[in-house]
């Protein structure tokens, strides 16, 4: 059960990994586009996993609807503040929305930047109106190689104080995170805080990695690490957060079942480890899914479920005063 006595926040959520499915058929009417389906039941098996994939890559093509669709910057706006409202929908009091603005401007050759500024836009706007605390993740989709990388980071960079944080997402295995040291650094100099994909396709080498070369002090999924006890000490020693992602992980074949997860023995060794959606509509999943339905298939009980938003509290991307505020509101 969700701890109502504290905050629920959703650390790693895509927002162009949860576009609903009527806005895809509403957006793809409205530019002209061969959809695959005309209504949302025939359009499902398309926009979301209906059984495992096999790997990564298979669950990713998912999501590829929801961003083709994506039109005109407003298309882009849309998105973002249907997201807010989601979250809101979910009793979500805080969310940490991440997308790739690369990926988002790709199909109909928009702007990047300009994309970076709707998505910001909307998220205000939506925030505004529910009362949900927003920040938001750039990501770089590593999938697409170092130059698009590259012009999605300027994307990104060009609106920098108003984004926390840079991610790295996509294809951890084809394009391992060496590739991207270079961007890492522009980014923290650049005064942004790093949370990358990692350990997720790809070994406990690519969450060390994340760490010592792209400044993470956040992982995201990182299950790999409980295959090596050296790195499950450093994460608790050094405070490194896991946004571990139960359903996302057993349908991208990343873990075989959930009770098998890794996530409780994060937490039993002391790890802060914390629950998240990842994909909602594409997962079909929400966050009260995770903590109700698959946490507890992970095995935790309702004290490490506890741990887990209380750790949630600690690592998100919020300043002292902020955290209080939210706090403030179950005082
Ligand atoms: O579970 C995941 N692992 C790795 N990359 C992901 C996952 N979910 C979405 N994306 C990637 O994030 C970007 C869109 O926000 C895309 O690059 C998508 O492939
Ligand atoms: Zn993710």
């Amino acid at each position: 059960m969700i701890d109502s006595t504290l905050p629920l926040l959703d650390l790693h959520r895509h927002l162009d990994g949860n576009v609903r499915s009527e806005t895809i058929l509403d957006l793809g009417l409205k530019f002209n586009m061969d959809l695959p389906a005309s209504d949302v039941e025939s359009l499902r098996p398309h926009v979301q996993v209906i059984e495992n994939e096999p790997d990564l890559l298979g669950f990713l093509q998912k999501l590829d609807w929801g961003v083709k669709v994506l039109g005109d910057l407003d298309a882009c706006r849309r998105i973002a503040y249907e997201n807010m409202f989601d979250a809101k929908g979910q009793g979500l009091d805080y969310v940490e929305l991440r997308f790739s603005p690369f990926y988002m401007a790709q199909t109909h050759s928009l702007n990047i930047a300009d994309v970076v500024a709707a998505v910001i836009d909307g998220v205000k706007a939506g925030s505004r109106e529910t009362g949900v605390q927003a920040k938001l993740i750039g990501i770089l989709s590593r999938t697409f190689g170092v130059e698009a990388c590259q012009a999605e980071l300027d994307g990104l960079l060009a609106h920098k104080n108003e984004l926390i944080a840079l991610d790295l997402a996509g294809d951890e295995l084809g394009f391992p995170g060496n590739l991207f040291e270079g961007h890492f650094k522009q980014a923290r100099d650049a005064g942004l805080q790093i949370t990358t994909h990692a350990g997720e396709a790809a070994g406990s080498e690519s969450i060390w990695h994340a760490i010592k070369e792209l400044g993470a002090t956040r992982i995201g999924h990182g299950v790999k690490a409980i295959e090596d006890a050296a790195l499950m000490d450093y994460l608790r020693d050094h405070q490194i957060g896991v946004e571990s992602c139960l359903t996302s992980n057993i349908q991208t074949s990343t873990v075989a079942s959930m009770a098998t997860h890794p996530l409780k023995q994060f937490l039993a060794h002391g790890i802060l480890a914390t629950i998240n959606t990842d994909d909602p509509s594409v997962s079909n999943i929400e966050i009260r899914h995770e903590f109700e339905v698959a946490a507890p298939q992970a095995g935790l009980t309702q004290a490490e479920i506890t741990q887990a938003q209380k750790n949630a509290l600690q690592i998100a991307f919020l300043s002292d005063s902020e955290r209080k505020v939210l706090m403030g509101k179950y005082a």
